[in-house]
């Protein structure tokens, strides 16, 4: 049985330090399931989703051992783009994903290269950005959004693509509890649409919404008993 997620004795190490930052992982995860992750800040949580997205090892550099598995192929053996049609990641903090001049442009960026229809972009656009309630910021240059907001229209630029498995890395730290709240319904929404959600969470509040809670510590993966 192939699972959307499988990672196999992964450990990784940045090539400016002499110990290993996480060791020995594995884990599967299956559809349809949301996966929290928690761990003491620095341990190794954003790591672990940029080898899990692929960036590690396909543009962050390392010495990384084991194997990413998504839906059953190496991410060493996958193009970055033939990741983002299954698999999206929404990064801590969203400045780092947004570039474009307004907002549409940005969430059209990922189904335009591609090379989708000009019909199908508008749709993707359109839908996204009424999953994340944004559709009045349709036309605002990003980077004048508030930080809760910036981190939305990432999400809803990772939703264009429609991608099975999503990543959400600390993705509602900027959010006031409304939208915290409309984040959270979202992810159950994803999940009862099959799709498979790998959460990393500081806020114990938001570990309800996830059927398996995880915790990275001294570079392992081990089970979440309930407290950091
Ligand atoms: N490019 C890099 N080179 C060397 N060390 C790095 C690099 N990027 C991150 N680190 C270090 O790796 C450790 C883990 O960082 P990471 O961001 O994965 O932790 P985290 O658990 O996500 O932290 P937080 O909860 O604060 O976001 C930190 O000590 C960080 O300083």
């Amino acid at each position: 049985m192939s699972f959307p997620v499988e990672i196999n004795n992964l450990g990784f190490r940045f090539p400016s330090n002499s110990s290993d930052l996480l060791q020995n992982i594995n884990l599967k995860v299956k559809e349809g399931e949301v996966l929290a992750i928690v761990g003491l800040s620095g341990c190794g949580k954003s790591t672990l989703c940029y080898c899990i997205s692929g960036i590690i090892p396909l543009i962050k550099q390392g010495v990384m051992e084991g194997e990413v598995l998504i839906n059953g192929r190496s991410t060493q053996e996958l193009s970055l783009s033939q990741i983002a049609t299954n698999l999206g990641i929404v990064f801590q903090n969203p400045e780092t994903q947004l570039f474009s001049p307004t907002v549409e442009d940005e969430i059209a960026f990922g189904p335009e290269n591609l090379c989708f229809a000009r019909d199908a972009i508008e749709k993707r656009v359109d839908e996204s950005l009424k999953k994340v309630g944004m559709e009045q910021q349709r036309y605002k240059n990003p980077h004048h959004l508030s930080g809760g907001q910036k981190q939305l229209i990432a999400l809803a630029s990772v939703l264009s693509l429609n991608p099975k498995i999503l990543i959400f890395d600390e993705a509602m730290s900027k959010l006031d509890p409304d939208g915290k709240k409309m984040i959270k319904d979202l992810i159950i929404d994803l999940k009862n649409e099959g799709r498979t959600i790998i959460m990393v969470e500081h806020d114990m509040a938001n570990l309800n919404i996830a059927d398996r809670v995880k915790l990275l510590d001294g570079g392992k993966l081990t089970d979440f008993t309930g407290s950091l």
